[in-house]
């Protein structure tokens, strides 16, 4: 096994396609694409409202394209009466029945001065349980598709969620009806292609905001039902893991500030979906794809704040199931956000960062199941002086590739030729590590967000790059990633060897980005768990120590959204 010790640059991300920065008319006529009036996403949001035949608001004739009432960014609290003013998303767990929809809708209530845009994602599991459904359905025949038990299971949820909270059935038998089709078309062809599992899961967001809107409109809040795919959200073609396209921003602000200007009522948009700009077909985000919806929103309408409602209590020093000893972190940067979230921490999408960062909104992390905690607030910067170590994150069930050129030293070229195969076949690299001849690179065979890596796929790479190197392939690998203040690295990595020592581990890469706030260690999967929880106990629940690890403390600002 060799050990890389050089510390890699930037960990490449491959693979992603380059998206055209504004798309053609989609397919079917919904969306229609603004102009785009510039990269402020103020500037945008005027153009696009300006645009819009339904928006009362005037010209103010700056020669910049502002309009009066207007948001034009995050963070001035310049927007006025009338406008939107936050993002509140709410996941699966947070809407899971009907006893949490009424909770979210009290949080809604509770916040009067707020005009929020709501985001929401599937009711509980509802996406697993359709894409079992949807397999399940491949090979039963179409006269067993009503024995599917999962199917069984989520038309019962929604029922029953309906009943519960006094709303006709009405409201959702159209959906499922038409998820009941979809289903018997699936036995029919025994066939579910990349696309139609789209389409299926994208009933698991449409059901949810059409319960949640009808209740909000029960109970005295008008709310209006928007489903992602019909208000401007345009993606690349990639099924499964579709990618905003720059069209988006304006044709979202547009179609929102537009409705709302027109008729005021609490926009409850369908999380995790788009529609393909060449296709016009339904496209998911990626699992968890409803962060970046509610990002998107908030930077295309330059909202103050971005709420994303989890059942924790924030961003957490490591995942609780991991080890249940994990502690909030009050504050993080989009930066150390991102780089969380891309090492495998599942409380975040890791592409949801970026819409954020690109508009400068604050994203807060929220428990709805216990409002009254801070949460994490997310933002460009914050004190980084008092930071050492803000969180562990560990990914399991990677693969490591360790790629020595059978040419001597100094030849050139080597890395691009590597990472060229890499791209050509379309697959991600996580982290890197390299000496003159030698690289080490960590692919991640589990990626949900990303497509699946298969056994053939990783001969196939194999394959291509010995014919320019010694490889070895190393499965079973675990990425456990240190989130912190890299300009204590030495700090960090003195006591985090000191730790793995102590317990037997064996580091067998260690990678540090560019990005400034992440180092990466390779061990086995096998010890991986250990390794988080012995880290944890040094770093956040050290006698001394921890203090220095542990952040700032809360101050005013965190606590505004106590209840
Ligand atoms: N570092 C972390 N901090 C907080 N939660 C984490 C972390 N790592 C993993 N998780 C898991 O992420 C879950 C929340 O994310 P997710 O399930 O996507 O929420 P939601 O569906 O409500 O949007 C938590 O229940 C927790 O199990
Ligand atoms: N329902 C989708 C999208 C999503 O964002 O869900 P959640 O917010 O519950 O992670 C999923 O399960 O992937």
């Amino acid at each position: 096994m060799a050990i890389a010790l050089r510390f890699a640059a930037t960990p490449p991300r491959l693979a992603a396609p380059i998206p055209p920065t504004s798309a053609p008319r989609a397919h079917g006529g919904v969306v229609r694409v603004g102009a785009q009036g510039g990269t402020r996403c103020g500037r945008r949001l005027a153009m696009a409202a300006a645009d819009s035949a339904r928006c009362r608001a005037k010209r103010e004739g700056d020669g910049d394209g502002v309009l009066a009432g207007v948001a034009v960014h995050g963070g001035t609290g310049a927007e006025g009466e009338d406008q939107l003013s936050v993002v509140m998303k709410f996941g699966g767990s947070s809407v899971s029945s009907a006893a949490r929809m009424k909770e979210v809708a009290g949080l809604i209530q509770a916040f009067p001065e707020e005009r929020p845009v709501v985001v929401l994602s599937a009711m509980g599991k509802t996406t697993n349980l359709l894409l079992l459904a949807g397999e399940k359905a491949v090979g039963c025949g179409v006269t067993r598709v009503s024995e599917i038990e999962e199917w069984n299971k989520l038309r019962d949820l929604h029922i029953k969620t309906v009943d519960e909270l006094g709303l006709p059935r009405s409201v959702i038998h159209a959906k499922l009806d038409e998820l009941e089709q979809l289903l018997k078309g699936v036995a029919m062809m025994k066939e579910l292609t990349l696309r139609s599992t789209d389409y299926l899961v994208s009933f698991g967001e449409c059901m949810s905001t059409r319960v949640f809107a009808a209740y909000l409109n029960q109970i005295g809040v008008k709310a209006r039902q928007c489903d992602a795919f019909d208000i401007g959200f345009i993606t690349t073609d990639d099924f499964g893991n579709a990618e905003i396209l720059e069209a988006t921003y304006p044709a979202v602000a547009k179609r929102l500030h537009g409705d709302w200007i027109r008729d005021p009522a609490i926009p409850v948009v369908t999380g995790f979906l788009g529609k393909g700009w060449k296709s016009g077909a339904v496209t998911t985000l990626g699992r968890g794809g409803s962060d970046l919806t509610a990002t998107t929103i908030g930077k295309a309408l330059g909202l103050r704040e971005i709420q994303v409602w989890k059942d924790v209590d924030g961003v957490l020093t490591c995942d609780p199931n991991i080890y249940p000893n994990a502690r909030t972190v009050p504050y993080l940067t989009f930066d150390e956000a991102a780089e969380l979230a891309y090492f495998g921490a599942q409380v975040l999408h890791p592409q949801s960062m970026r819409p954020a960062r690109e508009g400068d909104i604050p994203v807060r992390v929220k428990n709805s199941y216990n409002p009254k905690a801070p949460g994490t607030l997310i933002a460009k910067g914050r004190d980084m002086d008092k930071v050492v170590l803000t969180s562990i994150v560990l990914k399991s069930n990677v693969t490591m590739l360790d790629i020595v050129s059978t040419r001597m030293l100094g030849q050139f070229g080597f890395l691009a030729k590597v990472f060229s195969i890499f791209e050509d076949l379309g697959i991600s690299v996580d982290c890197v590590a390299t000496s003159e001849v030698s690289i080490s690179v960590s692919l991640d065979p589990s990626k949900i967000w990303s497509r699946e890596l298969i056994q053939q796929e990783l001969d196939h790479v194999v394959e291509e790059l010995e014919k320019i190197a010694f490889v070895h392939l190393l499965q079973q690998r675990a990425i456990v990633s240190l989130i912190g203040n890299v300009r204590k690295s030495s700090l960090i990595l003195e006591k985090a060897f000191h730790v793995l020592r102590r317990i037997g581990v064996n580091v067998q890469m260690i990678s540090q980005g560019a990005s400034k706030v992440n180092m990466s260690l390779i061990v086995h999967d096998s010890e991986a768990k250990q390794c988080v929880e012995a880290l944890h106990q040094a770093f956040f629940e050290g006698d001394d120590d921890g203090d220095d690890c542990l952040m700032a403390e809360f101050d005013e600002e965190n606590l505004r959204l106590e209840l």
